[in-house]
């Protein structure tokens, strides 16, 4: 059974023949055009609330077609477009060859050098992810563009900083010093678009609530290079770069704003 990945004969085009739920109606990334957003505001009266806590050792591991971060603590989200308490899981990012592309989800059909995914599961009916990632209102996941500056972000220096002792497939460390992943989050939470959509990745599940960020977070070219030297096998195996799906069709989806 030929693996499934991002090349031409294992890539997203390919997908459909192991997984048919790639061409269902609620499937994921999506291009976000903000003129055919609703502004709902049912969003802004019950905001979303973010309460994170310090990963005490959090575990960083090269699965091979990203990078993940495996959360330990009580990290949990509320509010906004989800009913009930969802619970940070885990996180990783989608990025490319070059700085023109690597996002999932595109703004008006633009592109960004790399997305930032922190993955929920829905702990007030489900018991685990694995209970909670094939149902409708199983998963939130928080979708944060990365867009490039001369200096580099403060809260992924301790990740990218460390990216070279990880950078074979199956390779894990345990980031020592306290991590609150609040610090990867966007200082404007309150603007965010919001729809019904499926993880980006075979199995492809239709159980996420997707919520996009308007604020991009800043990240250095170098450290967009330290994503780029991660290697998809052992030693000497191809670089992880282009671990984005493109955009599928919005159908009879709506995509809510909570901003103007
Ligand atoms: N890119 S994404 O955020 O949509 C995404 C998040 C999580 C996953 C994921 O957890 N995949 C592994 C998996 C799938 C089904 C059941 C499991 O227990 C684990 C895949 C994609
Ligand atoms: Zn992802």
């Amino acid at each position: 059974m030929a693996t499934w990945g991002y090349g031409n004969d294992n890539g997203p085009a390919t997908w459909v023949k192991s997984f048919p739920v790639a061409a269902g109606t609620r499937q994921s990334p999506i291009d976000i055009v903000p003129t055919a957003a609703k502004c709902d505001t049912k969003l802004t009266e019950n905001p979303l609330t973010v309460n994170y806590s310090p990963e005490p050792a959090m575990e960083l591991c090269n699965p091979g077609l990203s990078v993940k971060a495996n959360i330990k603590s009580k990290s949990v989200i509320k509010g906004g477009p989800l009913e009930g308490e969802y619970k940070l899981e885990q996180f990783h990012l989608h990025w490319g060859s070059a700085d023109k592309q690597g996002s999932e989800h595109t703004l008006n059909g633009k592109m960004f050098p790399a997305e930032l995914h922190l993955v929920h599961y829905n702990a007030t009916k489900y018991s685990s992810f694995g209970e909670a990632v094939d149902k409708p209102d199983g998963l939130a996941v928080f979708g944060i563009f990365l867009k490039i500056s001369d200096k580099p972000h403060q809260g992924l220096k301790s990740l990218t900083d460390v990216l070279s002792e990880v950078q074979y497939k199956d390779k894990s460390i345990n980031i020592k010093q306290e991590y609150n992943p609040v610090c990867l989050l966007p200082d404007n939470i309150n603007k965010y678009w919001t729809y019904l959509g499926s993880l980006t990745t075979p199995p492809l599940c239709e159980s996420v609530t997707w919520i996009v960020f308007e604020e991009p977070i800043e990240v250095s070219e170098d450290q967009m290079k330290a994503f780029r030297a991660l290697c998809c096998g052992e030693c000497g195996s191809a670089p992880i770069v282009d671990n984005y799906r493109p955009p599928l069709p919005l159908g009879n989806r709506q995509l809510r704003a909570s901003f103007q």
